[in-house]
């Protein structure tokens, strides 16, 4: 009796007003669709087959809270050690880890699949998609075609010089002070990034954004990894790309806060670089001076041979933006997992060392070339740095495009997403022995230590830092170039270590599942990955 009164009065009240019976209709519906939606997706689904943890089934959510957290390549190793290798990682996702679903998902030249919707969102605030965000095949070749140009083997050549300038003023800004033995420490996450945003700059507009000579800069190269944040979770939000025209606006960085404000400081900062670019070759042109044959020169000139177009101001944009984005933070990480590696490897850190010592005689023999290139070594130490600490280290979504695709033996029909994670593929046992251990050795043939042709191959053959086929990166051998010039410069001119009483970078066994690994380095995953330590310091090497 006492119960139904109110039910009664309640009632009442709504059915005075024919709004609110339209509202609880409305949320009568929406409760009973999703339960019916859940249902499906649990039992009748074309991927209700294959295991994962029930809330992925249910809903994206779980993973928009992953992307946010920044450890989502956490869950993925810990979801195929718990599920296998096949896992359902969303209502319509499935994530691999074999090197065969590497091979197949990603390699080939006609594989049936393309980036997923998430790409869609990524370039919004620039206004066009750039050669990373265009998930189109056939327009994607096209844009593939323009940007070739700017990383060519002659244009790789034409851009040593540069690279190594900014490399020779990072390690002077590394020597200690006159009478000091050590150096002060040195956060090596934020001088690498100092570099790596330097040698973008230069490489792409032709001038160095001097974070490495000047405080003034250095917050921006920060912004970058809030903006990458940001970027990261928004796009899976249901119908992220329709918000993609107004990503850049007063509304946006009212709801979205310093993340968006960031991300429009980012694109400002393509846009003011590609017009002061523009304005130096008119300039250069008019006074007959010699144009610097930077990226964006490679860009602005750039002519389709079939259909005579040019890229669009918002595209150029685009491209600078993502120029700047893919090329300094991802070579930062790898270049700091590689000082967190080697300062917690002694010797590892005294072979490369050795290595580099013996083969050059003097710092300015250290170039690209054959000496450069037979430091086999040094090689595997980035190889292992990457392996451990891969800058993307999560699923890299492509969607299957219609008549389907198999794959592991599994026919994966059209609309849904599949991929395969580089951290978790990465420590996996079938591909990489003992695989929390930091051993550069496994890289190299060595029958007697035990490591054979068959097993490097293996490796290879399961290693994806750069992903893989036609949307793998183009910008792989300049990373290389720029990666290995500077560790053979540290190691030629310093010996190093990490400072005495430091712990920055590394796991705890106080920290959550996952990162626990005191000599693991820590990466949070925001698209980059943002990273902190290790703290180091330099001393002149003894001759
Ligand atoms: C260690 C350094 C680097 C790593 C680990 C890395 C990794 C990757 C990965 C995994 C992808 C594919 C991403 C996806 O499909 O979502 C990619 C694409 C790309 N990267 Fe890199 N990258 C590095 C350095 C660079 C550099 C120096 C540049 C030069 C600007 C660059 C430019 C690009 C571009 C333009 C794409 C898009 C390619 C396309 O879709 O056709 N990357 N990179």
């Amino acid at each position: 009796m006492e119960v139904t009164r109110p039910l009664k009065a309640a009632i009442a009240v709504l059915s005075a007003n024919p709004l609110h019976v339209l509202l609880v209709y409305l949320a009568v519906a929406i409760v009973i669709f999703s339960v019916l939606l859940s249902l499906y997706r649990v039992t009748l689904h074309p991927l209700a087959k294959y295991p994962g943890p029930l809330r992925y089934k249910l809903s994206n959510w779980p993973l928009i809270f992953q992307c946010i957290g920044g450890n989502r390549h956490i869950y993925h190793l810990q979801d195929h050690e718990k599920y296998g290798p096949i896992v359902r990682i969303g209502p319509n996702a499935l994530s691999y880890n074999t090197e065969t679903a590497l091979n197949t998902i990603y390699g080939p030249q006609k594989t049936n699949v393309r980036k997923s919707e998430w790409y869609r969102t990524v370039d919004g605030a620039s206004g066009a998609f750039s050669v990373f965000s265009e998930i189109d095949k056939q327009k994607h070749a096209v844009r593939r075609r323009f940007i070739a140009h700017a990383f060519s083997s002659n244009a790789l050549r034409a851009s040593e010089p540069f690279i190594s300038e900014n490399v020779i003023k990072f390690c002077d800004l590394l020597a200690p002070s006159a009478g000091s033995e050590w150096s002060e420490k040195r956060n090596m996450s934020a001088w690498t990034m100092y570099l790596g945003f330097d040698v973008m700059g230069d490489l792409a507009f032709g001038k160095p954004l001097n974070c490495l000579g000047s405080e003034e800069h250095r917050n921006f190269s920060r912004s970058l990894i809030n903006a990458n944040k940001y970027m990261y979770w928004f796009p899976f939000l249901p119908g992220a790309w329709l918000l993609a025209p107004i990503m850049n606006s007063k509304l946006m960085e009212y709801i979205g806060g310093d993340a968006v404000t960031d991300n429009i400081r980012l694109v400002n900062y393509g846009l003011e670089s590609l017009q002061s670019k523009i304005a130096a070759e008119k300039a250069a042109k008019a006074e007959g001076k010699e144009i610097r044959k930077d990226m964006m020169h490679h860009l602005l000139a750039a002519q389709d041979p079939k259909s005579g177009l040019k890229l669009s101001s918002s595209e150029l944009t685009a491209e600078s933006v993502l120029f700047i984005v893919a090329g300094s933070d991802t070579v930062a990480t790898a270049m700091a997992a590689s000082f967190f590696y080697l300062t917690h490897n002694p010797s590892a850190l005294e072979k490369a060392t050795a290595e580099v010592r013996r083969v050059f005689s003097s710092i300015e023999d250290i170039h690209s070339g054959p000496a450069l290139d037979s430091c086999a070594y040094l090689q595997a130490v980035m190889e292992e740095s990457l392996r451990r600490t891969p800058p993307k280290p999560s699923h890299v979504p492509r969607e299957v495009l219609p008549g389907g695709i198999i794959i592991d033996g599994h026919h994966i029909p059209a609309g849904y997403v599949v991929g395969v994670p580089a951290y978790s593929i990465h420590h996996s046992e079938d591909y990489y022995p003992d695989p929390w251990s930091f051993r550069p050795e496994r890289w190299i043939v060595d029958e007697k230590a035990g490591i054979s042709a068959e097993s490097v191959a293996l490796a290879t053959r399961a290693f994806c830092p750069f992903s893989l086929g036609i949307r793998g990166c183009i910008g792989k051998n300049l990373a290389y170039l720029e990666y290995k010039l500077t560790l053979a410069h540290v190691l030629w001119r310093y010996d190093f270590r990490q400072a005495p009483g430091e712990t920055l970078g590394e796991g705890s066994p106080d920290l959550e599942e996952g990162r626990k690994r005191v000599d693991e380095f820590q990466m949070v995953d925001w698209i980059g990955v943002a990273r902190d330590g290790p703290m180091v310091e330099f001393r002149l090497a003894k001759r």
